[in-house]
């Protein structure tokens, strides 16, 4: 994360004036390499400890800002997409400075990023060939901010001042990333049923889930499986507090180590895509027995819990090169067909691939179900879906589906590895490793090659999943030789 400017004195008691509560012998904010401010424990905290309570009317939502009682229904209904209400309402709750209720906690936010949305164009080359190249969403953030904010923004001067810094395009940006990186999602009926205490609430409102900012629960970190909080919706008022939201320690946190939240365990790809950072932890031995000592270099770190897109369309053209003349126009004509009832079945066409020694049994059969007449036969009159055999074909079809992935990449394995150890050196043993935080935020290296670094963490994470998997093809098809044939007895 870049450097930060936060002033916790301000932040805490700005949280406490403001009715939120912390237990000031357990838990103190401070900074955490590489990783900007983060919970620390200042005293061993016992399991199912409250650690702090946020009140619902500290939560900063659209639903609990004036904003909404100052624009025309129309208006408030027009910027019913994605998080544009959202991002209004911070823009607004900014502008209004030490008016607004959420001043102390608007003004500790951060302003830089690290989100990819917020690279330059170079930048963004180096994540070419990863998941997340083409799911940034910088042209649709954009084209929303003009839409949908811009109307609005323009018809009320009174609250949105013309020429204000604070609803610019960049503004915009800028309130979507703390979004993307901080927010909560909770259900609607937690903020509707309190405003139409009358009215019943149905089912569908108790599904509808949004987007909100919770003070103090969004100044946690997060890395791989070291989560040792949980925050908890109060059901009723408890001890004292109102209604709101209460962070406790689901396990034993020794004194002076870090708090942290769980952001999902997603993989590295994800987390740069929302959080701007990426998990470097020492990978587990049963995972590294997976990968090529080449793949490996002497820098056995990592997310364990990466993983890579495939594309159910990949997968198609595959199977129309590995079938050949087989490929012909009454197959290409069942394939939507194929894919619909596959979709219809509540199966994903997007597979996602981790480190594992079995291949991925959906995968194997959505290949079955693409390549063989009978799979597509019993699957369409009898309803069943393909069996997960693997035999020469199917192994050909995931080899070559693997190897045009691994062709997308610009660099190979050697650079990513030289890039990740500049900003997360080895750690030997007996090295000296400062504090338990390391090697999870990387090192302090220049802004601008943090960047390269964190896409070659993405990259590397990838090709190591995709190398370990046709590595283990090449062991399992016998050197593909009865692949043809076995596909025409099949069918
Ligand atoms: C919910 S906020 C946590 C508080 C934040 N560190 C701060 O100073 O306000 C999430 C952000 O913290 C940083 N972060 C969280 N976990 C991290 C980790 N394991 N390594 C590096 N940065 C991390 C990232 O910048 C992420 O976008």
């Amino acid at each position: 994360m870049a450097a930060r400017s936060f002033d916790s004195e301000q932040f805490l008691s700005w949280f406490e004036d403001a009715g939120g509560w912390y237990d000031k012998r357990l838990i103190g904010l401070s900074p955490f390499m590489g990783m900007g401010y983060g919970a620390v424990a200042l005293d061993d905290i016992p399991v199912d400890s409250a650690l702090f309570h946020v009140p619902d009317k500290l939560v900063l939502s659209s639903y609990t800002s004036e904003l909404q009682s100052r624009l025309l229904p129309s208006e408030w209904d027009s910027l019913a997409h994605g998080w544009c209400q959202l991002i209004l309402t911070m823009m607004w709750e900014t502008i209004r400075g030490a008016d607004s209720p959420w001043h102390g906690y608007l003004v500790n936010l951060p302003s830089d990023f690290e989100t990819p949305m917020l690279w330059s164009e170079e930048e963004r080359t180096e994540l070419i060939g990863t998941d997340i190249e083409d799911r940034i969403g910088k042209e649709d953030a954009e084209a929303d901010h003009r839409k949908y904010l811009g109307p609005v923004i323009t018809a009320h001067p009174e609250l949105f001042p013309a020429g204000s810094s604070h609803t610019t395009l960049s503004a915009f940006h800028l309130q979507g990333s703390r979004i993307l990186s901080r927010s909560f999602t909770v259900p609607l009926s937690r903020f509707t049923r309190r405003h139409d205490a009358e009215s019943d609430i149905s089912d569908d409102d108790e599904e509808i889930q949004v987007a909100v900012m919770i003070p103090f629960a969004d100044m946690l970190n997060a890395a791989f499986e070291r989560d040792n909080v949980h925050l908890y919706a109060d059901e009723e008022s408890q001890n004292d507090h109102p209604e709101g939201f209460t962070m406790k320690s689901t396990k034993s946190i020794r004194k002076s180590t870090q708090i942290y939240n769980t952001y999902d365990s997603p993989p590295n790809s994800e987390l740069l895509r929302k959080y701007g950072h990426v998990d470097v932890l020492p990978l587990p031995s049963d995972l590294l027995k997976l990968l090529d000592p080449s793949d490996v270099g002497d820098w056995p770190y990592g997310n364990a819990g990466d993983e890579v897109l495939i594309d159910g369309n990949c997968v198609v053209e595959a199977v129309a090169v590995a079938l050949l003349d087989r490929a012909d126009e009454i197959w290409r004509q069942s394939i939507p067909k194929r894919v619909d009832w596959w979709l219809e079945e509540g199966q994903d066409d997007i597979f996602a691939l981790a480190l594992s020694r079995e291949l991925d049994t959906s995968l194997i059969a959505f290949v079955r179900l693409l390549s063989y007449d009978h799979e597509w036969l019993r699957a369409e009159k009898k309803g069943k879906l393909p069996s997960t055999e693997v035999d020469n074909f199917v192994l050909t079809v995931i080899d070559a589906v693997i190897r045009d992935r691994l062709a997308r990449y610009d660099h190979d394995v050697e650079v990513d590895l030289a890039l990740v150890k500049e900003a997360w050196p080895i750690v030997h043993p007996g090295d000296v490793i400062e504090a338990e935080n390391f090697p999870v935020g990387a090192t302090s290296i220049a802004a601008n090659r943090l960047r390269q670094c964190y896409a070659a963490v993405v990259r590397l994470g990838e090709k190591r999943i995709l190398k370990a998997i046709a590595h283990s093809i090449s062991i399992g098809n016998g050197n593909g030789k009865k692949r043809k044939a076995e596909a025409d007895d099949e069918q």
